[in-house]
Parts: C-alpha cells; sequence; structure tokens
C-alpha cells in the first residue's frame, strides 16, 4: 500500500500565494517518515490534507493510486499535538475512546490506559493521559497510515517513549505507515528510517 501525494498545491486564501507547491510525498505500507521544516511552512496543513481534513487546490493525494474515500473510516488517521483541541469536551472519555471502534485491552495495556480514566470529563485529565486515549482512538483496525504531528512533544520523555513504543510495535504487526511532523531531531532519527525536509518535497 502507497500513500502519495501528486502536485500537490494548497493555500488558504484563494487569491493568495501558495503555502504548498507542487509537493510530492510518497510513504510506503510500513515505513516510518520523518518530516521536519521551518515553523509556519505547512508542515502540519499537509498533515491535514493527508487526513482529508481539507482539499488539495491543485493536484491530487491517492492511496494505491486512488483517491481517498470521502466518507466512512478514514485510511489516514491524524493525532495532534494538543490532545485538548481534538475531543468532544461534553463526552465522556469512555465514548471518546471507543468513537471509531473499540481498543482492546492489550492496546489499552500498551499505552498506558487505566480503567479509572474512562468514566473521567476530558478536563479531568492529564495532557499525556489524553494523548494516549487519543493515539488508541486514531489505531483502528482500519488505518493504514498514521499523521503523528507533534505527537509527544509536549509531553516528558518517560511518556514519549511508552507511546512510541505502541505506536511502532502496531505499525510493524500491521504494516501500517507513520509520518512523524517534528522539530526534534534526535526523535526523528530514533524512530524514522528516512527524513525529508518540506523545501525537498516541494517543487518551487
Ligand atoms: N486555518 C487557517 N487559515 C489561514 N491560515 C492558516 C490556517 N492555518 C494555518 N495557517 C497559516 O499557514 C501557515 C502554515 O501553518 P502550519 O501550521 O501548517 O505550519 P507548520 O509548518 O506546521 O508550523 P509549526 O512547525 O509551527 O507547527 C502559517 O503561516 C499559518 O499562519
Amino acid at each position: 500500500m502507497l500513500l502519495e501525494t501528486r502536485d500537490v498545491s494548497f493555500r488558504y486564501d484563494r487569491e493568495g500565494d501558495w503555502l504548498l507547491e507542487r509537493v510530492n510525498l510518497r510513504i510506503a505500507a510500513g515505513e516510518i517518515v520523518g518530516l521536519t521544516g521551518p515553523s509556519g511552512v505547512g508542515k502540519s496543513s499537509l498533515a491535514r490534507l493527508l487526513a482529508g481534513y481539507a482539499k488539495p487546490g491543485q493536484g491530487e493525494i491517492v492511496l494505491d493510486g486512488k483517491p481517498l474515500p470521502a466518507s466512512g473510516c478514514h485510511p489516514v488517521q491524524l493525532v495532534l499535538q494538543h490532545p485538548e483541541k481534538a475531543v468532544n469536551p461534553r463526552w465522556r472519555m469512555r465514548r471518546i475512546l471507543r468513537e471509531g471502534w473499540e481498543p482492546d485491552a492489550e492496546l489499552c495495556r500498551m499505552l498506558g490506559i487505566a480503567g479509572q480514566w474512562l468514566d473521567r470529563w476530558p478536563n479531568e485529565l492529564s495532557g499525556g493521559e489524553l494523548q494516549r486515549i487519543c493515539v488508541a482512538r486514531a489505531l483502528g483496525p482500519g488505518t493504514r497510515f498514521l499523521i503523528a504531528d507533534e505527537m509527544t512533544t509536549m509531553l516528558d520523555a518517560l511518556t514519549q517513549a511508552q507511546i512510541w513504543a505502541a505506536v511502532m510495535q502496531m505499525a510493524e504487526a500491521r504494516r501500517m505507515g507513520v509520518l512523524v511532523i517534528s522539530h526534534d531531531a534526535h526523535l526523528l532519527k530514533r524512530l524514522c528510517s528516512r527524513t525529508l525536509d518540506m523545501d525537498e518535497i516541494q517543487g518551487r
């Protein structure tokens, strides 16, 4: 399975300059690829395009050569830096965790998710606890690619390590591709088989 952007260009303002210009990126099944680049160059915007939250202005994003599905479970899942922005504050954690699928006990154990968190509201969990839930939620059986946009940047080293160990294990077991977006060169070196700079994937 191959996730590919083909000459993707994107801008927020229809009249303005392109933020992303002719981006060509390929991630194969099971591949762990890093993406880096200065603040504001459009890494998160590209992440949103890949996960189907926004549409390219030009070019296309394809999975095995076919357009991504417009409805149903999206094969490209995005986990953001700030989990509190990614959950419904009016839902209890159990409902949030099971929004797309029911994570099994083994995955919850790997991610260090405690049963007693599930009766709480999002604002009653720490950032690290909430992020573990968001990661489990994103790893449904239909997920072929995970886009981790500064996924563990706000977390302590131990929590970072535990979350990445679980994600790497899942990626290997399921041949899931992962795009690791980060400014942390050490993290990228440790996790990724190759790291791209935003500069080198654009055609300008
Ligand atoms: N919804 C939006 N409407 C208009 N402009 C936006 C919107 N979201 C982001 N931008 C702008 O697009 C540019 C790229 O933002 P983006 O978050 O993609 O960059 P980034 O490379 O991920 O940055 P960082 O490393 O700081 O997270 C920024 O100039 C930002 O202000």
